[in-house]
C-alpha cells in the first residue's frame, strides 16, 4: 500500500480537462488518448463507469490501433530504463525485480519469439499473474493467432487499467 490519497468522484468530476488527462493519462500505458476521449462523458457515476468508458474506447479502436495500444506497453522483464513507476510498480509486485538468471532468460527469449511472432509485446496484468503465471502465460498463448492476441492483449490492458484506477479514486 502506498498510502496515497485516494480521490473521490465528486473531485475527479470537477477536474479540468488538463487535470483529468495528467492524472488519468496513463491508465492506459503511454496512451493520454484514452483519458482524453473520456472526458466528456464525465459525471462519471463511480470509478467502474470511468473504467468501462476507457473500455469501450479500446473496444472501438480499429485493428491496428489496438496493435499500436499493445505496441506503448514495456516487454516484462525487459530494460529498465524509462519504465513508468506505473509499470515498475507492477512488475515489482509479480516478482519480477527478483527473478531467477535462469527465469529472466526464459521469459527475454519466450518475449522475443512473441514479439516475432506477432509483431507487438506480450502484456499480462503483471499484478494478477506471479512469475510462474506470466512464463506459462507466454508459452500458452504464443500458439495463439494474431486475433486472438490482439484480444488477449486488450482485455490484459483493460485489467491492468482497472487496478490503476482503483490506486487513484476510491472505490
Ligand atoms: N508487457 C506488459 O504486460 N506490461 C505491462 N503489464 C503490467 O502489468 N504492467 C505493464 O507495464
Amino acid at each position: 500500500m502506498s498510502g496515497k490519497t485516494l480521490l473521490a468522484i465528486h473531485d475527479v468530476n470537477s477536474m479540468t480537462f488538463e487535470q483529468f488527462t495528467t492524472v488519468f493519462g496513463n491508465v492506459v500505458e503511454h496512451c493520454s488518448l484514452c483519458a482524453a476521449a473520456v472526458w466528456q462523458h464525465r459525471p462519471f457515476t463511480d470509478v467502474d463507469h470511468i473504467h468501462q468508458l476507457i473500455c469501450d474506447v479500446l473496444d472501438n479502436f480499429p485493428n491496428d490501433a489496438k496493435q499500436g495500444v499493445l505496441c506503448l506497453h514495456p516487454d516484462l522483464a525487459g530494460s529498465v530504463a524509462g519504465l513508468t513507476s506505473e509499470s515498475q510498480n507492477e512488475q515489482k509486485a509479480a516478482g519480477i525485480d527478483s527473478l531467477t538468471q535462469d527465469e529472466r532468460a526464459k521469459m527475454q527469449e519466450r518475449n522475443t519469439s512473441y514479439r516475432e511472432k506477432f509483431g507487438f509485446p506480450f502484456v499480462i496484468c503483471a499484478r494478477k499473474n506471479k512469475t510462474q503465471a506470466i512464463l506459462d502465460g507466454l508459452k500458452l498463448r504464443l500458439q495463439n493467432n494474431i486475433e486472438e492476441e490482439v484480444r488477449n492483449g486488450v482485455e490484459q490492458v483493460k485489467e491492468i487499467a482497472l487496478l490503476r484506477l482503483f490506486s487513484i479514486v476510491e472505490h
